[in-house]
């Protein structure tokens, strides 16, 4: 995958945080030809407008009257959401114990008024840069190189809070495990890049299967992946299931060495009832996958779903 930061810097925005009209218009003209900027003259409406729509960095200024940087900054760093968009203090101030206390607020620069536009914007371009290559790396490091869908890393992660939301809504939640059937013949008999390419065939027709933004696939290993359904039950797994197998029956891969005559898959479910569930990843893989060792010992090509 391409990353350009000449791109996506375009898109990149930046909420200025002053009570001082001039001193927003001045930014903002310094800022507006390189980022979307918007901007805010109080810290409370920074905070509301950050989190309709966080922004990529924040230009704090310090001094404020009803709430100062100071405290707008505790409340970014307290969100889930925001605490991680970087903040660069602009203060009046420059003793030694008002640096001090930038840093310890959790900002990641500081200028000094009167601004220097120049410094502004090189401070700004830096901290962007920073930002969008941080995000990517992230996002890089929860990606599958060949298939392009989410990871391991990313399920681990994903698994606790999408487990944690479904037993707080009180909803049901699925498990699913899918291994493609005799795929080791696959590859003997077509080559492994021809493996690959089954394996990047999959992975779309399971994007495409699921429909709800809740729904999440992740390559768990070689052939193996797995489905996390929110808010899903027995019946609304076997739709799933349908989806999956009508689709890839479409696509009819050949493959002579399997007793289908094309490539299948076999898929083993649990689904946890309203708000009974699990937060260990381990044991809801540890039942799925005993739910597809019975499908594959049934024959392949089915899908076996366990009620917890
Ligand atoms: N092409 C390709 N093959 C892979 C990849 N990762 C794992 N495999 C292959 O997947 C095959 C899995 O083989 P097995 O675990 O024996 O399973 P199987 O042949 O599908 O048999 P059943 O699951 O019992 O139907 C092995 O040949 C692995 O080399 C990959 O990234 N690309």
């Amino acid at each position: 995958m391409q990353y350009d930061i000449e791109d996506r810097s375009q898109q990149a925005s930046i909420l200025l945080v002053d009570d001082e009209l001039l001193n927003r218009e001045l930014m903002s003209g310094c800022l507006s030809a390189d980022f979307t900027v918007y901007s805010a003259a109080s810290g409370a409406e920074a905070l509301r407008l950050a989190e309709q729509n966080p922004p990529d960095l924040i230009l704090l200024d310090i001094m404020m009257p009803d709430m100062d940087g100071w405290e707008v900054c505790a409340k970014l760093k307290d969100s889930p959401i925001l605490r991680h968009i970087p903040i660069i203090f602009i203060t009046s101030r420059n003793d030694d114990e008002t640096q001090i206390q930038c840093w310890n607020a959790g900002c990641v620069d500081f200028i000094n008024k009167p601004i220097n536009f120049v410094t502004l914007e090189h401070r700004v371009k830096t901290h962007i840069s920073l930002k969008l290559k941080t995000e990517f790396l992230i996002s890089m490091s929860m990606r599958d190189g060949l298939t392009g869908i989410a990871n391991r890393p990313a399920l681990d992660k994903d698994y606790t809070w999408i487990a944690g939301y479904c037993r707080r809504k009180h909803s049901s939640m699925a498990v699913l495990m899918l291994d493609l059937d005799y795929f080791k013949k696959y590859n003997d008999a077509y080559g492994h890049l021809a493996g690959d390419d089954v394996l990047i065939a999959v992975a779309q027709v399971l994007q495409q299967a699921l429909q709800r933004a809740s729904d999440k696939v992740y390559r768990y290993g070689g052939e193996e992946f797995v489905l996390l359904l929110a808010d899903t039950d027995e019946q609304g797994c076997q739709v799933v299931i349908d989806k999956i197998n009508n689709q890839l029956s479409r696509l009819a891969i050949a493959h002579a060495y399997s007793p289908h005559q094309r490539v299948t898959c076999s898929i083993g479910g649990i689904v946890y009832p309203k708000g009974a569930i699990t937060t260990e990843l381990r044991s809801s893989l540890s039942l799925a996958d005993e739910a597809l060792y019975e499908a594959k010992a049934m024959g392949r090509n089915i899908g076996v779903i366990k009620q917890i």
